[in-house]
């Protein structure tokens, strides 16, 4: 049986910075950036021939086999991990194994390692934890089949594992787990893809035409840095986007008037990026924080919480401007400052309120890259799987980076 050298690949969580909910509508801009808490999966040969997990989320490794349905667990009591703490690296096995087998490859026993920082004191604080060790998963999978992936082809198996759990999040999370630094990112229709994916299989749903899905990296701004609260309360996202899809609101023109919204405030805050107008930045986050709390009012969906709201108002204090980093109800928040602003009194108003300032920094591109994969030659290049088609230009200057 061919064995081979282990291969450790890390991936970074992320914060949101606009158009949290309306992105989960295909073609909804977002921006998103990556920071320097990671997960890292290793793959390594198992000795029992099975595909044995390993991660910090459990106490005691699972070991499983593979069947014609997919992975299954050996022992009865390890079955409920499939949909709870190993849902996503299942998945990325599952979705390899069937490249895998498209590129004529035998199967190889595996040990996966996962070490995560995306936690704190064990609690979820919601720097897309599931992403990032989705991102790492494929990332590591592919190097140690020596399949050589593009950044787009590994972020579009990424997010095909990643659909397979949950077709609800929008993949803004894996956008910035695979490239780093700001990302503008507008989603695909997932429900099309999981459809696409059960009728014609993973290779085949790879190379088709992704419509409405774009991702292009911003420019950080010069002058501002970005700051991240925990409000100690961790939320689920996922539960929260099922709430609000089951409202009245969400089929209400009141909904279409929220995606028009978001989406000036997410162009305006690109554009402000690429000219680099902090005073426009802190502008669409003022704009994207009052949408958001447009839409907690009108659905009750409990996106500020009473620590959210006082970590953005320190920030405004501070003279910069602050949101929830994503769904809300707990989790972070975001504070953008002028690198010139006193930095110990945000902080303290934020441990008045109870929120907890996390050290982190925006990682760039190409830390990300580097930390992901060695470079190689794209998969395309290997004759057997076509490149992605190029559909992705939504626009003239949108594009796949
Ligand atoms: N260290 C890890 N090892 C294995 N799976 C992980 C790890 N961290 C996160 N996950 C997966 O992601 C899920 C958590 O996803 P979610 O609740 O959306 O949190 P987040 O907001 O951090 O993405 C876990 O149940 C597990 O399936
Ligand atoms: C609501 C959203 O648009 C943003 C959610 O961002 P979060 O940061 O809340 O996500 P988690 O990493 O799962 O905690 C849903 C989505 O885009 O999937």
């Amino acid at each position: 049986m061919t064995t081979r050298p282990p291969v450790a690949c890390s991936a970074p969580g992320k914060l949101l910075v606009a158009g949290e909910y309306a992105v989960l509508e295909p073609g909804q801009p977002s921006i998103a950036v990556s920071v320097d808490r990671f997960v890292t999966v290793e793959v390594a040969p198992s000795p029992g021939g099975q595909v044995v997990f390993d991660t910090d989320l459990l106490p005691h490794e699972v070991p499983m086999l593979r069947t014609a349905t997919g992975l299954q667990a050996n022992r009865a009591e390890d079955t409920r991990h499939h949909s709870g703490a190993l849902a996503y690296l299942i998945s990325a096995v599952e979705v390899v194994d069937q490249l895998r087998l498209h590129l004529g490859q035998a199967s190889l026993p595996l040990r996966l390692t996962v070490r995560s920082t995306l936690h704190e004191r064990g609690t979820k604080i919601g720097l897309g934890s599931s992403g990032a060790v989705t991102v790492a998963a494929i990332a590591a999978l592919a190097d140690y089949h020596s399949i050589p992936m593009s950044p787009e082809l590994r972020f579009r198996l990424a997010l095909l594992a990643s659909i397979r759990v949950d077709p609800k999040p929008s993949g803004a999370d894996l956008a910035a787990s695979t490239w780093g630094g700001w990302v503008l990112y507008r989603a695909p229709d997932r429900d099309r893809l999981l459809c696409r994916l059960s009728k014609e299989g993973v290779a085949r749903t790879l190379q088709a035409p992704w419509p409405r899905l774009s991702i292009r990296p911003l420019p950080p701004p010069s002058t501002l840095l970005l700051y991240a609260g925990w409000s100690g309360i961790p939320s689920s996202t996922s539960a929260r986007i099922g709430r609000l899809s089951s409202t009245a609101w969400w089929h209400s023109a009141a909904h279409n008037r929220f995606l028009k919204g978001s989406a000036r405030c997410v162009t305006a805050m690109a554009e402000a990026l690429e000219k680099d107008t902090p005073s426009k930045v802190l502008a669409a986050i003022r704009s994207t924080r009052r949408l958001l709390a447009a839409l907690d009012q009108d659905t009750g969906l409990g996106v500020f919480t009473p620590q959210l709201t006082a970590l953005y108002s320190a920030a405004e204090a501070c003279g910069g401007a602050g949101k929830p980093s994503g769904a809300g109800g707990g989790d972070c928040g975001i504070a953008l400052l002028p690198k010139t602003a006193d930095i110990r009194a945000l902080h303290t108003q934020w441990a008045a309120a109870g929120v907890t300032a996390l050290p982190l920094r925006v990682t760039d591109p190409v830390h990300t890259e580097h930390r992901l994969l060695r470079a190689g030659p794209d998969i395309a290049q290997r004759g057997s799987l076509p490149a992605p088609s190029s559909q992705t230009k939504e626009s003239s200057d949108d594009r796949i980076a």
